[in-house]
């Protein structure tokens, strides 16, 4: 995932008439687009000027014609994100993202330039017509919720790159750890939780 990550990053990954790319769009939804879509926002000041983030989620049309109405196919990578990759909203979306591709100039066999997936199972994933090597694997036991620490954060690693990517995820850990071992008046997920309930 680092490695494709470089890749898209320093402008070696091509698109089909040999541009680098520009514009990711991230289709997915709940847990699929929200971890990812909130760190990219939210680390802003560390993401790469050079690529463009967009998030579709929303089965309406309307979320994704806006979207395309802003990028060029050439140089659009679609990141295709469902654990379970039935997810009806996703998988609409992603047929329609794959058929404007296929419209707007993206020969069939050179869709794997502009299409990765992320899924447990993979095996959907390729059936949308995304090279075997372009599926990075969610595990199993992930939970959507908590599945930007998976290879859901794909979107989120290649806005911020390797290095932030790792620093979040050691962020992660080290609060994980504070959880289990940190007493309750002082455990900041416990507040955090105590104040919204409160706050309800
Ligand atoms: O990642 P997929 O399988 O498309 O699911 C997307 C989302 O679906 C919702 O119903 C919940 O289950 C979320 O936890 C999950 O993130």
């Amino acid at each position: 995932m680092v490695a494709f990550a470089d890749q898209v990053r320093r402008q070696q990954w091509l698109g089909h008439t040999g541009k680098p790319i520009q514009s990711i769009v991230n289709i997915g939804i709940g847990g699929s687009d929200l971890g990812p879509k909130m760190v990219c926002h939210a680390l802003q000041p560390l993401g790469e000027p050079k690529l463009s983030m967009h998030f579709v989620s929303n089965v309406d049309g309307a979320d994704l014609q806006q979207v395309l109405a802003q990028i060029d196919p050439a140089t659009t990578l679609a990141i295709i994100v469902s654990k379970t990759f039935t997810t009806l909203e996703t998988m609409t979306n992603a047929h329609s993202l794959r058929s404007w591709l296929l419209s707007h100039g993206v020969p069939e066999a050179k869709l794997g330039q502009h299409l990765v997936g992320v899924s447990a199972d993979p095996a959907r994933a390729i059936q949308l017509g995304i090279a075997p090597e372009c599926v990075f694997k969610i595990w199993d036991w992930v939970g959507g919720r908590y599945s930007l620490w998976s290879a859901v954060g794909l979107s989120a690693l290649l806005y911020i790159g390797p290095t932030h990517f790792s620093e979040l995820l050691a962020g992660a850990a080290q609060m994980d750890q504070h959880f289990r071992e940190a007493p309750l008046r002082r455990n900041l997920p416990t507040i955090l939780a105590l104040l919204a309930r409160d706050g309800k």
